[in-house]
């Protein structure tokens, strides 16, 4: 039995004296006696009685069943009420504070001992019942769960404040049926959760809510169905919000992805650098599985130190716990490779280390790659020879040790005679095998100390260093080796099945230390290699600065050439053409430059220059159009309404795809009668693009547009294009005119050239025609038309017309 510690509460004396003699005979303890609440109170205070035996009459204004209200209330001590009282009123609100007894006075003994074991039992109950209340509530606040139950006769969803807390914003409003609740959750997780939700007994699952912002919360429910006896059924369980763990789970998961399939080796130590684990791209990389280093630190088994690397504590002692740097790393096998390793220090909330995460990447890809950049850089990718780029470094070098030394260099500048005939005839394939044979060929005929390199296209350079003090001596051992080059490389080459030949133009110069810019000294033996082309090819030129002067005078007259067209100045100038009784038959019209500073620039200056740099056709087309509004200038007049209008077009222009339609519209706009216009071309037309010029000349011919052989005899001279081409006339060169009287092979020429005009059926004109002499001898011949200063120089169009008037 439970010795309990009584207080008594009874306004009566000898009532009170009775039971305390009564509850002391079964063994229990009376701890005080009070008549009044006031006293009770101080009793329940002063003695902390483990149960109370209260009147309902007390003395004083508040009675017992007030009096226990508030003993319970306060301390929690169970009260029996010991009364007298039996009405109905009195009972329901001794009843309404929920006393552990209700004993009528007078009761037997045995009542009394029942009334107190009950209430002791019902105490203690309670008791452990609240604590497990408190417990569970403890332990649900901890574990951020919500309670919550469904029932299917009311369809309504009830929860505890933690549910309240979790779904109100979500699933609000809370007491909502579940047909609402499942409105809210994401239409991915709707039908698992449907299903979870009407299965018998326990289910676990997670889904989506959304929130009253739109974005969605992870929910995690737990719930048990249960069916009752009266078909209907209710679910219980528990909810949490998941949310923050979900999106860690979600970074962890993309974490491990990254640790297991990064191609960087990492390691994960402890916070005394001992190693945990590492990754498969770690072992892949070392050759070292896990269980052979595990509990090392990285520098026993890996990393070679380096002094001034920091320790592990250096960097765990370090605000910014980060560490990266270059190191060499030894495999398992031994092998050593160059890593970029990073430590970073994995710290706690409070800020303590507790791993370190060693990262190492493998540079040996990239400083193969960087090798190769750097060699790609620096040379040229067919013949593996040095290029531009590092030549000019091996030239300033040299430069500077010849400075040094005061020995002589030397640069040969080579280039391929006919080269691009080779790449158009057998392919750039061919192409490609003659300058690598090239490339061996150069490298073969010079020393050591010597560079070869490949500029570009077909041109090379060789640089000689070490050559004698003094200059002479220098210009003969570089000849000797240039010889040698020019000997080798005219050698046949063997291109597939193609047995070629290729010869060289060398062009070289001397150089002793700084004294030339080094892109002076290239542009030197360039000019000089020009030299070797002008003089006939397969030969060696040493630089003469005289040339330098010309090609200096050329860029000028390059520059400015860009500009005379809209600076407007160009102008026209003509030259009769008369029949044997020296009638005007037309003129030919010549463009001359008039330079404000440099004076009257020739054609025979400008015009190879303009036809090399595509100028042209700019200017060609203004020849054109100003020679038409001559042509239509001239049809208002009686005495020139017949002149034939000769303008020189070059290759490149008559080769222009809309070269034809250019002539015609210029013909409209002007309104110009076709066969006035005659086209002045040269044999070098027939030396590209044949079909394509025929087709021209023949689409022009067919409007009435004349053609004109320019300087015939002195080129090319293809018979077999001669008489395909829609020609009205052949135009005897000049060379061969002057020298008629005096040269009888320029007479022979003279007289079958005309022959053979007459057998095709073409006119002929004679240029150049200075005397009477000469007019006699072509006339003689048969030849009727001339050209020359005899008649006219070429002059401007109002002195022209004066003229003709
Ligand atoms: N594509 C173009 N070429 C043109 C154009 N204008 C001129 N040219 C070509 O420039 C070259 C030089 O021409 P130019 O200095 O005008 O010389 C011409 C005549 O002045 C000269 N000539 C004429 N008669 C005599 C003579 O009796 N003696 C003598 N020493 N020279 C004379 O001959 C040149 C005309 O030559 P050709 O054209 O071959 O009839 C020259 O090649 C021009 O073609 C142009 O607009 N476009």
């Amino acid at each position: 039995m439970y010795i309990e510690r009584i207080l008594i509460v009874e306004d009566e004396p000898v009532v009170a004296l009775d039971l305390q003699h009564t509850l002391e005979e079964m063994g229990h303890e009376v701890v005080s006696i009070s008549e009044c609440f006031e006293s009770a109170i101080e009793s329940v205070i002063k003695h902390s009685p483990t149960l109370v035996m209260m009147d309902i009459h007390l003395q004083g204004k508040i009675d017992g069943i007030e009096a226990c209200e508030a003993i319970y209330h306060g301390w929690q001590i169970p009260v029996v009420f010991l009364t007298a009282y039996v009405d109905e009123k009195t009972v329901n609100r001794a009843a309404a504070c929920r006393p552990f007894g209700y004993l009528m006075k007078p009761y037997h003994n045995k009542e009394l001992y029942a009334a107190l074991q009950v209430a002791r039992s019902r105490h203690d109950t309670e008791t452990a019942l609240t604590r497990s209340e408190e417990r569970l509530s403890l332990a649900l606040e901890a574990a951020e769960l919500g309670i919550w139950e469904w029932e299917s006769k009311l369809d309504k969803i009830k929860g505890d404040v933690r549910f309240d807390r979790i779904c109100g914003e979500l699933l609000c409003p809370v007491s909502t049926n579940l047909r609402s609740m499942l409105d809210r959750v994401h239409p991915e997780d709707r039908n698992k959760l449907e299903n979870q939700l009407s299965r018998r007994g326990f289910f676990h699952t997670s889904f989506r809510a959304q929130r009253e912002t739109g974005d969605y919360a992870w929910l995690e429910l737990y719930g048990n169905r249960r069916q009752r006896l009266d078909e209907t059924s209710v679910i219980v369980g528990a909810i949490r919000d998941i949310t923050v763990r979900k999106a860690i789970e979600d970074k962890l998961r993309q974490a491990s992805v990254v640790y297991s399939t990064i191609t960087e080796g990492i390691m994960i130590l402890d916070a005394n650098a001992k190693l945990i684990s590492v990754n498969p791209a770690f072992s892949q990389l070392t050759g070292y599985e896990v269980s052979e280093i595990i509990g090392q630190t990285p520098e026993e088994f890996l990393i070679v130190r380096q002094d001034a690397d920091p320790s592990y504590q250096d960097l765990a002692n370090s605000e910014s716990g980060n560490w990266t740097s270059e190191g060499v790393c030894k495999c398992s096998d031994g092998r050593v490779f160059n890593a970029l390793q990073q430590i970073c220090v994995v710290r706690d909330d409070d800020g303590k280390t507790i791993q370190f995460v060693h990262t190492i990447s493998d540079l040996t890809a990239i400083r193969a790659t960087e090798k190769q950049l750097v060699y790609l850089a620096y040379h040229d990718s067919l013949t593996k020879l040095p290029n531009r780029r590092m030549f000019m470094d091996r030239l300033k070098h040299a430069m500077a040790s010849g400075d040094r030394n005061q020995q002589y260099g030397a640069l040969l500048f080579i280039d391929m005679d006919d080269f691009k005939t080779l790449n158009d005839t057998l392919g750039h394939d061919m192409g490609d095998l003659l300058l690598e044979e090239v490339a061996r060929r150069l490298s073969a005929c010079v020393r050591e100390c010597d560079t070869v390199a490949r500029l570009g296209g077909d041109e090379f350079m060789v640089m000689l260093e070490q050559l004698s003090h003094h200059s002479e001596e220098a210009a003969i051992q570089t000849e000797i080796v240039a010889k040698k080059i020019i000997a080798h490389l005219d050698e046949e080459y063997l291109l597939g099945v193609h047995d070629y030949r290729c010869t060289p133009s060398v062009g070289a110069t001397l150089f002793l230390g700084h004294a030339q810019h080094v892109d002076e000294l290239i542009k030197q033996a360039d000019i000089a290699m020009y030299q070797s082309k002008k003089g006939g090819r397969n030969q060696l030129s040493f630089f003469d600065p005289s040339m330098q002067q010309s090609v200096i005078k050329r860029a000028t007259l390059d520059a400015e050439l860009h500009r005379a067209l809209e600076r407007q100045e160009f102008r026209l100038h003509y030259q009769i053409q008369v029949d044997a009784w020296r009638q005007p038959i037309g003129a030919e019209a010549l463009i001359r430059w008039y330079h404000p500073e440099l004076g009257t620039v020739s054609p025979a200056e400008f015009i190879p220059l303009a036809e090399e740099t595509g100028l042209i056709l700019p200017i060609g087309q203004w020849v054109l159009k100003t020679a038409c509004q001559q042509l239509q200038a001239w049809q208002d007049k009686p005495h020139t309404r017949n002149l034939v209008l000769a303008v020189n077009i070059s290759a490149k222009q008559i080769r222009q795809k809309n070269f034809s339609t250019m002539v015609l519209a210029l013909l409209e706009k002007y309104q110009v009668t076709p066969h006035l216009l005659k086209l002045e071309i040269t044999e070098s037309v027939l030396l590209d693009d044949v079909e394509d010029t025929i087709k021209t000349m023949l689409s022009l011919n067919s409007i009435g547009i004349r053609f004109s052989m320019d300087d015939f005899g002195a080129g090319y001279s293809s018979l077999q294009y001669l008489k395909r081409l829609p020609l009205e006339q052949l135009k005897i060169d000049r060379s061969f005119v002057q020298d008629l009287e005096n040269n009888s092979s320029d007479r022979t020429i003279v007289r079958t050239i005309i022959t053979m005009a007459q057998s095709l059926n073409i006119d002929v004109i004679a240029e150049g025609v200075e005397n009477e002499a000469q007019r006699e001898l072509l006339q003689n011949k048969g030849c009727i038309h001339y050209q020359g200063y005899l008649f006219g120089k070429p002059v401007d169009i109002e002195q022209f017309n004066r003229f003709l008037e």
